[in-house]
């Protein structure tokens, strides 16, 4: 069993009362499941703070409690550490409980506004297709070898985080890849963590709810790098105006992938259709199955780290040109009867929904019609709202506006605040309907042949949230079942 003081280690300690030699049996950042004999990590949230619960986990019979403010009244038996900052010091601390996993495998992260799930799976499916046991962790679900475990956030707390890491060691895992998001970084989901390297994919807007200013979440995003230690590679977009900036002050290996300048790793699209791309990747011509001009660059990201874990490019590239993408990312299905085509995409970011929809348009081949169903989450970034029914309008011949996932929110006022983006010509294009299975009906219905129907917003998601119950909803199962309707 593990000792207090050695999972203490590289936690930045203010004050200690009581004895510091005490067994631990499991660590907690929720009093609702601290037991006799764990420790309790106070942090302060959003909606509550950890300090409130100090003194009811001590009666419940934890040894120790870590916390950033002592309590007035302590309890004799119990050992109290005072810490800088508690967030940073439950990532330290879950490491070195589960015995310091990040430092057994190959650990990569992906970070970036757009691609991190679509990159991590690719990482993931390569390795694996190379012959590695491998680990993911990523919004759409976690790994472990071939075993699933289901996914609740994009990157988990941190000791999900490390007990997730340490029985991909225990499995024998030799490659990890994870999604690191952005308010991963901000809550130091990740303090304590070895990375072989690091991986920036893109930044727009978005999380602005959380971070308040871009300047702020570019920031974040930078000091995931800033945190490499310098045997590490990190790879960066060098068509992103940000991607420079991310690599400014790492000590890892730098790396850059382009479409455009110069770079390690180059590419050039040669083809763009719907049967995929063809590129050259540093002068290698290849045939991939992933469309759009986004996923090239999320398959130069891939074979950037790849090389840099030491893999033959050649068969880096065999493998990768076989790959599918991640479930719910440009997934499509074409209707038996008009060859509709309809696309499931989780675009739920501007820049995500423009880069989609220009993407279509490239795939068009005559007068095919666009047709749109989007929504915004609720709870969520509000500012996005207007630019994303305005990018939607733009790019789309027909529009319905819908319902995501619009949590505690009332969702007629969630489609009003995407109306506010529209001009006089763009409100021409658009319906609002609220119930999102009828919105893809009506669209469905919109369609004549060839035409495509994109559904954006929700991809693998297999909910929808409304006042805080999770109803069953699967965009691409509704969206089958509609075009089966029309065939009889
Ligand atoms: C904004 C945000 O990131 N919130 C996360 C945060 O919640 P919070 O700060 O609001 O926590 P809180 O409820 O105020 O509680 C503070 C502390 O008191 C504890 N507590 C609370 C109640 C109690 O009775 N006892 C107790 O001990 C809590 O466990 C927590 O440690 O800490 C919680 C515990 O780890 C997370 O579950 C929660 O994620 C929520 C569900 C969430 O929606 N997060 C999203 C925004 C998120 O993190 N998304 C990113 C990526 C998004 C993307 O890729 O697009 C992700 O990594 O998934
Ligand atoms: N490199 C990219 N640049 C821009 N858009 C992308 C890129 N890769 C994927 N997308 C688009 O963005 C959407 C989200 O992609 P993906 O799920 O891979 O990103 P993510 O960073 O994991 O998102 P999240 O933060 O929600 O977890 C996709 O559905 C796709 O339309
Ligand atoms: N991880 C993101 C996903 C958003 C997906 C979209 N469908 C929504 O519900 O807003 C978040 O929780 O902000
Ligand atoms: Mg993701």
């Amino acid at each position: 069993m593990a000792i207090l003081q050695d999972i203490l280690y590289k936690v930045r300690i203010r004050s200690v009362h009581g004895n510091l030699a005490v067994k631990v049996k499991a660590l907690h950042i929720d009093s609702r499941k601290v037991a006799k004999g764990d420790v309790f990590i106070a942090i302060k949230g959003a909606a509550a703070d950890g300090h409130q619960f100090i003194d009811s986990v001590a009666e419940k019979g934890a040894v120790a409690i870590i916390c950033e403010e002592m309590p007035s009244t302590l309890k004799e038996g119990v050992t109290y550490v005072q810490v800088e900052n508690s967030g940073a010091a439950a990532g330290f601390m879950a490491h070195n409980f589960y015995g310091q996993p990040s430092e057994k495998v190959k650990l990569v992260g992906v970070t970036g506004t757009n691609g991190k799930t679509t990159i991590a799976t690719l990482l993931y499916k390569l390795f694996s297709g190379l012959g590695y046991k491998c680990g993911l962790l990523s919004t759409v679900q976690n790994h472990i070898g071939s075993e699933i475990v289901p996914a609740t956030h994009t990157t988990p707390d941190a000791i999900s985080l490390n007990a997730l890491l340490k029985q991909m060691v225990e499995a024998g895992c030799t490659h990890v890849f994870m999604e690191t998001s952005s308010h991963a970084i901000h809550q130091h989901r990740i303090a304590g963590l070895k990375y072989a390297g690091g991986l920036f994919s893109n930044i727009t807007h978005d999380h602005l709810d959380y971070h308040k200013t871009f300047d702020e979440y570019i920031r974040v995003k930078k000091s995931f790098f800033d945190g490499l230690s310098s045997d590490a590679f990190a790879i960066s977009n060098a068509d992103d105006k940000r991607g420079p900036v991310m690599l400014q002050n790492t000590q890892a290996h730098k790396y850059y992938y382009s479409l455009r300048t110069m770079a390690e790793f180059k590419g050039k699209i040669l083809e763009n259709g719907l049967t995929g791309l063809v590129m050259t990747i540093n002068d290698q011509e290849v045939h991939f199955r992933l469309i759009g001009e986004f996923n090239a660059y999320n398959l130069l990201a891939v074979y950037g780290a790849a090389i840099c874990l030491g893999e033959d490019k050649f068969e880096v590239l065999r493998v990768l040109s076989e790959l599918t993408g991640a479930e719910g990312r440009f997934d499509y299905i074409i209707s038996v009867k008009d060859k509709v085509i309809g696309i499931v995409d989780y675009a739920h970011t501007p820049d995500a929904l423009l880069n989609v929809l220009v993407t279509i348009k490239g795939l068009r081949k005559g007068h095919e019609q666009v047709i749109t169903v989007v929504g915004c989450g609720g709870d969520r970034d509000k500012t996005k709202r207007p630019v994303m029914g305005e990018v939607a309008c733009e790019h789309s011949d027909r529009v319905i506006f819908t319902s995501d996932n619009p949590r505690s929110e009332d969702p007629e006022q969630i489609l009003r605040d995407m109306e506010t983006g529209l001009n006089t010509a763009a409100k021409r294009k658009f319906i609002a309907i609220v119930d999102r299975k009828e919105a893809i009906k009506t669209a469905v219905n919109l369609a004549g042949p060839d035409d495509i129907v994109l559904i954006a917003g929700k991809g693998h998601e297999k909910y929808q949230e409304i006042k805080g119950v999770k109803h069953p909803f699967d965009d691409k199962q509704v969206l089958t079942e509609i075009f089966k309707l029309y065939e009889r």
